[in-house]
């Protein structure tokens, strides 16, 4: 896949009052998104993000009345944990999606638990191959996104290289470039890049400052959250007011 740097084709911040208010435009703005998409291809394809941040917009969003059963479900990145495991990408945002009649198909989990942890990804890197057919067309129709205290995004950490592999779709990150997390499994730059819309979700007032890093111009393996402004598709910023400096 190409790695084209050029501004996103519409780039929008919003900064929701509260954080009922954040998740209800979260929901709204993905929930929009995979319409779109089933619209105008007959299917939506969306990839996580986890942490802490995006789980009561998965929840608003799972309240919909959308297609369910043309929505594949995909993960931007995950932790060397089973699924049940409260740290589990997967398992947070099945928890919150939870009231969605979502087929169990649809579901596409990375098994980064899995000890072989580069035949895990390579699996990942298969499966999206055969999803959207060649690799030029895999652009998800939607993403979500998150900055790290640290300035991290998926599972690309500060000053590892790891925002620069380009030869693969999914990345697996042993626990030396992933500092104190343990290994991770991630969707690589370049998938990123090619979202057709990223929701990138920041809240709190300890994202002030990475999120004003995440926005400034400069090295995007200092600041690996950096990559969003190379996103191609439409970008948008939903903040809280402590993000957003104005809490
Ligand atoms: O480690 C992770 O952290 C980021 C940020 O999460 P947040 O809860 O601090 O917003 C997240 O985007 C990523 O998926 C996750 O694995």
């Amino acid at each position: 896949m190409s790695t084209t740097r050029t501004r996103p084709e519409h780039e929008e911040t919003i900064i929701a009052h509260d954080d009922g208010e954040l998740a209800r435009l979260g929901a709204e703005l993905l929930a929009r998104a995979l319409l779109e998409a089933v619209n105008a291809r007959g299917c939506a394809r969306i990839a996580l993000s986890g942490g802490g941040t995006p789980g009561p917009t998965y929840a608003q969003l799972a309240t919909y009345d959308l297609p369910w059963d043309v929505i594949d479900w995909f993960w931007v990145d995950e932790r060397a944990v089973p699924p049940e495991h409260d740290r589990s990408n997967y398992g947070a945002a099945r928890r919150a999606l939870a009231a969605a009649p979502i087929p169990e198909a649809r579901f596409h989990r990375m098994e980064a638990e899995d000890r072989d942890l580069p035949a895990a990804a390579a699996r990942y890197d298969a499966l999206l191959r055969g999803q959207f057919g060649i690799a030029s067309a895999i652009a998800f129709d939607a993403m979500t996104l998150g900055i790290g205290d640290d300035g991290h995004t998926a599972s690309l950490f500060p000053n590892m290289g790891t925002v620069a592999i380009a030869d693969r779709l999914v990345a697996g990150i042993p626990a030396d470039r992933t500092p104190g997390e343990g290994p991770r499994m991630t969707l690589t730059t370049p998938v990123i890049h090619h979202a057709r819309f990223a929701l990138m979700i920041v809240k709190g007032p300890a994202k002030r400052d990475p999120l004003k890093a995440a926005r400034s111009p400069g090295s995007e393996d200092e600041v690996p959250s950096r990559i969003a402004q190379g996103i191609q598709g439409r970008l948008c910023w939903l903040l809280d007011r402590a993000a957003a400096g104005e809490g």
